[in-house]
């Protein structure tokens, strides 16, 4: 449903049917043992983008998640028991070419207790196009479609160096 509010956000919902034909879904739980008072360790989970599509996610009351601004301040996420986060993946930043930004995220420590959350993970399987709607001479292509996004998975989960960078979609294409 969220997605279907950022297709119609960008006039693009006549694409939503083409793009939700080749949607899958990870849903996934973490849980994250009691921080150590002895370790220097601030960071629970560090900063990445996520690979997919979009991402929706949940936690429980330990909070910790951070989300990067534009500037690189990090913003606290204290979502409510009842709040599902919704955040943009590296293939919608892709399918977009560009004009949807792949939220850049971590999580710290912040209070005591295990914290547990849940991450619904929707990617797009296999190849796509963008939208001609996104492109324009203001914002020419930026990458080389049709974007595969099995074999950015693929690169992914072999190639080092894609872990290492804050973008790995760079990275993917030699951009
Ligand atoms: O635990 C969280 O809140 C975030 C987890 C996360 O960013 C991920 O699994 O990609
Ligand atoms: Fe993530």
């Amino acid at each position: 449903m969220a997605t279907i509010l950022v297709f119609e956000s960008y006039g693009v919902q006549k694409h939503w049917k083409t793009v939700e034909a080749v949607h899958n879904h990870v849903l996934r739980f973490l849980k994250y043992t009691e921080p150590d008072r002895n370790s220097d360790t601030t960071i629970r989970f560090v900063p990445h983008t996520d690979l997919d599509f979009t991402t929706i996610l949940h936690q429980n009351q330990v909070g910790g998640l951070q989300v990067q601004a534009k500037d690189g301040t990090w913003i606290d996420i204290n979502p409510k028991p009842s709040h599902f986060i919704f955040m943009a993946g590296d293939m919608m930043k892709v399918w977009s070419n560009d004009r949807i930004r792949a939220c850049y995220h971590q999580v710290k420590f912040s209070g005591d207790g295990e914290r547990y959350s849940m991450g619904m993970f929707t990617f797009t399987d296999g190849e796509i196009e963008v939208p001609q709607e996104f492109v324009d001479e203001e914002h020419p292509l930026l990458y080389n479609y049709p974007f595969d996004s099995r074999k950015y998975i693929q690169f992914y989960v072999t190639a080092d160096e894609a872990k290492k960078t804050k973008n790995p979609i760079k990275a993917f294409f030699g951009v």
